[in-house]
């Protein structure tokens, strides 16, 4: 699968003129990569940049050619996204017609669709969840229900916002398990530093600029000891 760079230019973005993220330039073309840092840092920011949630308010994001300010829309079919919290994230009653719902905005026939569901539900083991009522599932179901919705999409890349905050251990493994066999592109926005430990590359992310980037075992070490300091 060919991946398209992400590329950051110059990028600062302002909420209520403060500056959350400040002048960043990064490329990104690893397939596996991680963003950590302290509450408030300027994470989430950068990790909805990639897919037009946020634009910038100086500079520009590509995803290949595809410019987030122009191409929201392409852009959004290329880059999934998993919610922090996974209630937001679901539309649908049913678990199963919640998956369908965005491969039908995808123009993907009935028959594809069931068939994509299921495969995708039995790949993390939550079949068992396919009838059930959204609205009646554990925190920690819900966030393997949108993980499956965007899973199914198949986009190229897909950005985690702390996908395993409500997950049990045995949850946990599957999603480390899931994101390890991905062909996409994975980036992961996480507290959970231990998930990122195979990763190629991680960003730590401080008062809005990119403080450390390089191997994870390197980027969680300064990470403990800014933390410490
Ligand atoms: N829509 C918004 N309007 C105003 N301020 C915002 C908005 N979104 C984020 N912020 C502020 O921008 C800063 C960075 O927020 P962001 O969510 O990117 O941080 P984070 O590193 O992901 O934090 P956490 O680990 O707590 O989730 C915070 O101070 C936050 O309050």
């Amino acid at each position: 699968m060919e991946l398209p760079p992400i590329l950051f230019e110059n990028v600062t973005v302002k909420f209520e003129d403060r500056d959350v993220l400040k002048d960043v330039c990064l490329t990104l073309s690893e397939q596996r990569i991680g963003i950590i840092g302290a509450n408030g840092a300027g994470k989430s920011t950068l990790s909805r940049l990639i897919n037009g949630l946020v634009l910038p308010t100086h500079g520009t994001v590509h995803v290949g050619n595809l410019n987030t300010h122009k191409h929201a829309k392409q852009i959004r079919r290329d880059v999934g996204f998993v919610f922090q919290n996974p209630a937001n994230q679901i539309i649908m009653p049913l678990v199963s017609e919640d998956i369908a719902f965005g491969l039908k905005n995808l123009q993907i026939s009935k028959v594809e669709r069931q068939t994509r569901v299921q495969e995708t539900l039995a790949e993390l083991n939550i079949s068992h969840l396919s009838d059930r009522e959204s609205h009646t599932l554990s925190g920690g179901e819900q966030q393997m229900v949108a993980l499956a919705s965007v899973l199914a999409m198949q986009p190229r890349t897909i950005v985690f916002d702390e996908p395993t905050t409500m997950l049990d251990l045995r949850n946990r493994l599957a999603f480390q398990e899931e994101v390890a066999k991905l062909a996409q592109r994975a980036i992961v926005v996480t507290h959970d530093l231990e998930i990122l430990e195979d990763f190629d590359r991680v960003l730590v992310v401080t008062d809005g600029a990119i403080a450390f980037d390089g191997h994870p075992m390197e980027a969680i070490a300064h990470y403990r000891q800014w933390s410490h300091a």
